[in-house]
């Protein structure tokens, strides 16, 4: 069932839940929270729509987030999950995207909240699990002027966050609405939590050429499970497919798992000290100890979207310990 929100600030509840089993919705003017009843929460920015917070049932932080990045709207967020469209990285030169700031302007526009469904499963328990979908729109036609005139097709995107017990799914459509086709690249970029960088391993793209952007953008293929012993920018396409699970193991345990829908790579970067240090809206420093991107995505390449066609991505995230 949808319920779109009709006011701001409303606290929605959904119609013929009982009361125990309610899922609590918050729709403020800056961003929209979802908590279920069994205690698992997300916030979503509408600047960017980026994810900013997914709690556990006991209320562990899953996501970093950098105590210095700006919520304002004045710069994309440092930390969550920003979402990267229509271009991953520095725009290359004589392109459609080559105005636009790196990552593009997903990011940093301001999207507008759709409304909610909920929906419930048979739980491992016997019992039912229920889970949240909030829905989250930007099109060419809320676009702000200045972006507008970076990149000028018409186009409609749809980015959908879903919390479940032990799971988080976000999933982007994007429709192309003008008269012509139009290159795009898409990222989820995800900054997980994690107690120790030096105790952390990426299993899952043993197998995968990868492009190594700290070592000339020289192709390589991963022997093992990635470690992190340095400043860490790789773009892999690993060999299984989207819905081979990359898992983020700490001191021998798989942490998260991630499985994707229709985005072939998966970028996994750790700026380390150094570059930690040179961004000003990353801290403390040492954070970089605490956190490891692994981002789903579509970015090696591009995928041409013909006029009325549309492109789906997604990524599910499953708490395994
Ligand atoms: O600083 P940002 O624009 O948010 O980019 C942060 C990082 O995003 C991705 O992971 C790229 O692979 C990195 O090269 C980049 O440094």
């Amino acid at each position: 069932m949808v319920d779109r929100p009709n006011k701001p600030s409303a606290l929605s509840a959904t119609p013929g839940l009982p009361a125990q089993a309610q899922v609590n919705i918050t729709h403020g003017s800056q961003k929209v929270t979802a908590v279920l009843p069994t205690g698992e929460s997300v916030e979503i920015l509408l600047y960017g729509a980026t994810v900013i917070s997914w709690k556990d049932k006991k209320g562990a932080e899953k996501l970093w987030l950098s105590e210095a990045t700006k919520l304002d709207g004045s710069k994309a967020v440092r930390g969550g999950i920003p979402l990267v469209f229509p271009v991953f990285g520095p725009p290359p030169p004589n392109h459609a995207t080559s105005k636009l700031p790196q990552h593009g302007f997903a990011r940093t526009s301001r999207w507008e909240f759709l409304g909610k469904s909920t929906s419930e499963s048979e739980s491992s328990e016997g019992g039912a699990d229920l889970s949240v979908k909030l829905d989250f729109g930007l099109s060419s036609a809320s676009l702000d002027p200045q972006t507008k005139a970076l990149w000028g097709y018409a186009f409609n995107l749809i980015y959908s966050v879903t919390l479940g017990t032990g799971s988080l799914t976000t999933s982007l459509v994007v429709t192309n609405d003008d008269e012509r086709p139009f290159d795009l690249q898409v990222l989820l970029h995800t900054y997980f939590r994690i107690d120790d960088i030096t105790a952390v391993t990426v299993k899952g793209l043993e197998g995968a050429s990868y492009v190594d952007k700290v070592d000339a953008k020289k192709e390589k293929t991963q022997s093992a499970e990635v470690k992190f012993v340095g400043e860490t920018d790789r773009v892999y396409t690993p060999v299984g497919g989207p819905s081979a699970p990359v898992e983020i193991v700490q001191g021998g345990k798989t942490v998260f798992s991630v499985v994707r829908d229709n985005l072939n790579d998966v970028v996994v970067w750790n700026p380390w000290s150094e570059k930690a240090a040179a961004m000003g809206d990353f801290a403390p420093k040492d954070g970089y100890k605490n956190m490891v991107c692994v981002e789903a995505g579509s970015v090696r390449g591009w995928q041409t979207l013909e006029p009325g066609d549309a492109f789906e991505g997604a990524q599910t995230i499953t708490i395994s310990g």
